[in-house]
C-alpha cells in the first residue's frame, strides 16, 4: 500500500498493492497501522455507498460543520470518478484551492480527505459506485454545501452545468465567498 501527499499535504493519495493470480485479485483497502505511519488517525464510524446511473453525475461539493466534521476516505467499486477535495481551512497556506484526482475501480485507488475540506466527485463512466468511510455519522443539521461549479474554485470538472446531472440541493449550494468561517488552520 503507498500512501503519498497530494500537492495539499493533508489530502493523501493511498494506492493498495493488487495481489493478482489465476481467481483474480487481492487487496487491503485499510490497514489501520499502515495508515497511523503515514499519519492518518481516524476513527471511522460509518460505511457509505452510492451509485450514479449517467456518466456525468456530479454529487457535492458536501461537508459537515462542528461538531459533526467528517473525515473521507473515497474508492471506487466500480466505473470511475474524478474525486475533488477544497482546502476550507481559514489561515491554510491553501484556503479555497483543491486537489482533484482519478479514482478508479480498476485501478484501487483512493483519496483520505480530513476534516475542513468539502468533497465532491464527478463520474465518468455510467454506473458507477462509490464506497467511503467517514469518521463521524451523518449528521443533517450539521451538512452543509459548497457551489461545485465556483468560479473561484477554478475546478476543471469535465462536465459543465448544461451536461450535469445534479441534485436540486446541489444546485443552490452557495458560492465560497458566501460561507461564514467553518474550519481554521492548525
Ligand atoms: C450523506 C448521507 C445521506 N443520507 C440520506 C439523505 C438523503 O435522503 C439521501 C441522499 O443524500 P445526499 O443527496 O446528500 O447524497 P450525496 O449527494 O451522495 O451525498 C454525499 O456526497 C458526497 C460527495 C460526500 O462527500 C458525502 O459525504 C455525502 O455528502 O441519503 C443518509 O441517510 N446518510 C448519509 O450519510
Amino acid at each position: 500500500m503507498q500512501i503519498t501527499d497530494t500537492k495539499i499535504p493533508a489530502v493523501k493519495r493511498i494506492v493498495p498493492k493488487k495481489h493478482g493470480d489465476a481467481r483474480g485479485y487481492f487487496m487491503e483497502t485499510f490497514s489501520e497501522p499502515r495508515f497511523a505511519e503515514a499519519g492518518i488517525i481516524e476513527r471511522w464510524v460509518q460505511d457509505n455507498q452510492s451509485l450514479s446511473k449517467p456518466q456525468g453525475t456530479v454529487r457535492g461539493l458536501h461537508f459537515q460543520i462542528a461538531p459533526a466534521g467528517q473525515a473521507k476516505l473515497i474508492r471506487v467499486l466500480q466505473g470511475a470518478i474524478l474525486d475533488v477535495a477544497v482546502d476550507l481551512r481559514h489561515g491554510s497556506p491553501s484556503f479555497g484551492q483543491h486537489v482533484a484526482v482519478e479514482l478508479t475501480a480498476e485501478g484501487g485507488e483512493q483519496l483520505y480527505v480530513p476534516v475542513g475540506f468539502a468533497h465532491g466527485f464527478c463520474t465518468l463512466v455510467p454506473d458507477t459506485a462509490v464506497a467511503y468511510k467517514v469518521s463521524h455519522v451523518y449528521a443533517p443539521a450539521e451538512d452543509r454545501g459548497l457551489r461545485w461549479n465556483d468560479p473561484a474554485l477554478g475546478i476543471d470538472w469535465p462536465v459543465t452545468a448544461a451536461t450535469a446531472l445534479l441534485s436540486p440541493k446541489d444546485t443552490q449550494q452557495p458560492l465560497l465567498a458566501d460561507l461564514p468561517v467553518l474550519f481554521t488552520y492548525a
